[in-house]
């Protein structure tokens, strides 16, 4: 039977633009002590392109070839330690180019699925060097149906919806969204969530980039819309426990998915 309840740790950390070598020693450190922590994490997760930042002029140079590193990292401390991980997203290079792409972990080791994004944002110049996933980020982690994204993937309900009709009771959201758009960033997080009656956890780095800011505020959302956590705009682990069964009672308190008349729209 589906664990009910997850306590999760958000790295809301900063990222060294194109330094990986930087980046992985400050997620093991971060990894290590989110475990530490009691009561343990369930899922630990952290931001977007986390290992390069958005270095896009070298990224062919930075990225994770196979994302081969990444992969061992994350597998031997998942299996280590017992916890799912949704791996943040990576700049991995493939045949055919970059890709910005989460690796997930069950709690044995095991890879149970990949996601890279799908809506490639171009006020970033994403289109000019990466390429686009080609499929929505479905997973199950400890048998509960869950959900990928990234970043500039909110803006995009009809994703969150998919992932809805698809079964997902909870979606994660690696991002590394900038000042100044913190009204959005909050209102479609929580529009995801109230409108899908689903858990949404995002994970925002914080630091500077050449000019550009980023703001953290990292956010755990409930299928009622309630800020159950949110990170400042600091470097910090955010944990929050979430009740898997908050989903169901919520979908049959409003039921949305009965009521929608999708033959009309
Ligand atoms: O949509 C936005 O405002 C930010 C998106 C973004 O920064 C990204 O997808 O990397």
């Amino acid at each position: 039977m589906a664990q009910q309840a997850w306590n999760l740790a958000l790295l809301q950390m900063d990222i060294a633009i194109g330094e990986p070598e930087r980046n992985f020693a400050k997620l093991e450190r971060l990894l290590e002590e989110a475990a530490a922590h009691e009561p343990k994490p369930d899922v630990i997760m952290f931001p977007e392109m986390w290992n390069t930042g958005y270095a896009l002029e070298q990224i062919q140079e930075l990225s994770d070839v196979n994302g081969e590193r990444t992969d061992a990292l994350l597998s031997a401390f998942s299996k280590k330690h017992g916890v799912l991980i949704i791996g943040g997203s990576i700049a991995e290079k493939k045949e055919g180019g970059v890709y910005n792409t989460i690796y997930a972990y069950d709690r044995e080791g095991g890879r149970v699925a990949d996601y890279s994004k799908i809506h490639l944002f171009r006020l970033m110049d994403e289109e000019k060097f990466l390429q686009s996933g080609e499929r929505v980020g479905q997973l199950e982690l400890d048998g509960v149906p869950a959900g990928m994204m990234i970043c500039y993937d909110i803006r995009f309900p009809e994703l969150t919806r998919k992932l809805a009709l698809g079964g997902a009771q909870i979606v994660f959201v690696p991002a590394e969204w900038p000042n100044p758009r913190l009204h959005h960033w909050r209102t479609l997080l929580m529009a995801r969530a109230i409108e899908n009656q689903m858990f949404v956890v995002s994970c925002n780095r914080v630091g500077v980039s050449g000019t550009t800011e980023f703001f953290g505020h990292s956010m755990v959302i409930d299928p009622w819309g309630e800020v159950l956590a949110e990170g400042d705009e600091s470097e910090q682990i955010i944990r929050a426990q979430v009740d898997l069964s908050t989903v169901a009672e919520v979908r049959s308190r409003i039921p949305i998915f009965e009521d929608r008349r999708p033959q009309l729209y």
